[in-house]
């Protein structure tokens, strides 16, 4: 799945598709023609990228600085966490990112999940507890990727992360997560290997890590997200965002609380409403009839329907 809420895209300049050469079917020439666009265009969206980050940060900071010249407490919202977290705890679980999809996905999928990689780094930097990562099966574009376009990220110095083209994965002590097994993940055990399946497919190939772990012999589970919350929306979620959960699980090792500060705002509201009107349904239910009994009947009816 992709990433819920991505950074709005900065738009190219509609540019008119030059005549297909002969010999080249017209999609063919607009993905080319596409790459060609890109790449003469990649440093202008940079520095733009650029821009608008220095400006946020800009805005950021003289925002802080008009509390603290009145002398208030700077909000929460305002105050970054810092890039690495220095009290860190080894979670002591590992986790396997298990990349063998390359071929599943099409080339802005392949960005998608190398951005989702950087993310989790970061994640694993920040958070109060960390775990050991190894992606595995790394190679193809998702390599390439990072060996050109996020060459300045420098992955192979990155702490607790480990990249390795071998597509070999644990059997022992492991369990494979996926949104579509029926087996709820209750609780993460130090120790114990998850796999986390590295491709980003807005589910089009549903049951791909299943039959993979079932193949391989290996147990799996999804996280227990039906049991705290009630999210309208798919259950599928991005590799980022499970990562994170799992993490901050180890903060008070409770999933509730990692889903509620982890997961959108956006998906949470719906969750909220979906919640108050069920409890609404159910506490109308159970008040006696206060009128007649056709009233009665009728409250009877809506609930064998729910
Ligand atoms: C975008 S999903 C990939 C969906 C893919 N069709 C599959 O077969 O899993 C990325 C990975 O995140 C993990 N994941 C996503 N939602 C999950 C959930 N609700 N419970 C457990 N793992 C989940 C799984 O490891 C999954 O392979």
């Amino acid at each position: 799945m992709n990433d819920p809420k991505p950074e709005k895209p900065i738009t190219m300049h509609p540019h008119p598709l030059p005549p297909v050469p002969e010999g080249m079917s017209k999609s063919q020439w607009k993905k080319i023609w596409k790459k060609k666009r890109f790449e003469e265009t990649k440093d202008e969206f940079a520095k733009v990228r650029r821009e608008k980050r220095q400006k946020a940060k800009e805005t950021r900071r003289a925002k802080i600085q008009e509390y603290l010249d009145r002398g208030e407490e700077v909000p929460e919202d305002l105050r970054r966490k810092p890039r690495k977290n220095q009290d860190q705890k080894d979670s002591g679980i590992n986790i396997i990112l298990d990349c063998a999809f390359d071929d599943l996905m099409n080339d802005k999928e392949v960005v998608s999940l190398s951005t989702q990689i950087t993310r989790a780094y970061s994640h694993n930097k920040r958070e109060n507890h960390f775990a050991k990562v190894k992606v595995t099966s790394f190679n193809k574009r998702l390599r390439t990727r990072f060996e050109e376009g996020l060459k300045d990220a420098h992955h192979e110095e990155w702490k607790n992360f480990e990249f390795t083209e071998d597509p070999t994965l644990p059997t022992e002590n492991t369990v494979y997560l996926t949104a579509d097994t029926d087996e709820t993940l209750e609780r993460l055990e130090p120790g114990t290997n998850y796999i986390v399946g590295g491709i980003v497919d807005k589910n089009r190939h549903k049951l791909l890590c299943y039959n993979k772990a079932r193949e391989l012999g290996i147990p799996t589970k999804k996280l227990p997200l039906a049991e705290f919350i009630k999210l309208t929306g798919r259950e599928v979620l991005t590799c980022t965002h499970v990562i994170h959960l799992m993490l901050r699980y180890f903060d008070n090792l409770d999933w509730k609380e990692a889903f509620e500060t982890v997961l959108p705002q956006r998906k949470l509201e719906e969750a909220e409403e979906a919640a108050k009107a069920a409890a609404e349904a159910a506490s109308k239910a159970q008040s006696p009839p206060a009128e007649s009994s056709e009233a009665s009947n009728a409250t009877s009816g809506e609930e064998s329907q729910n």
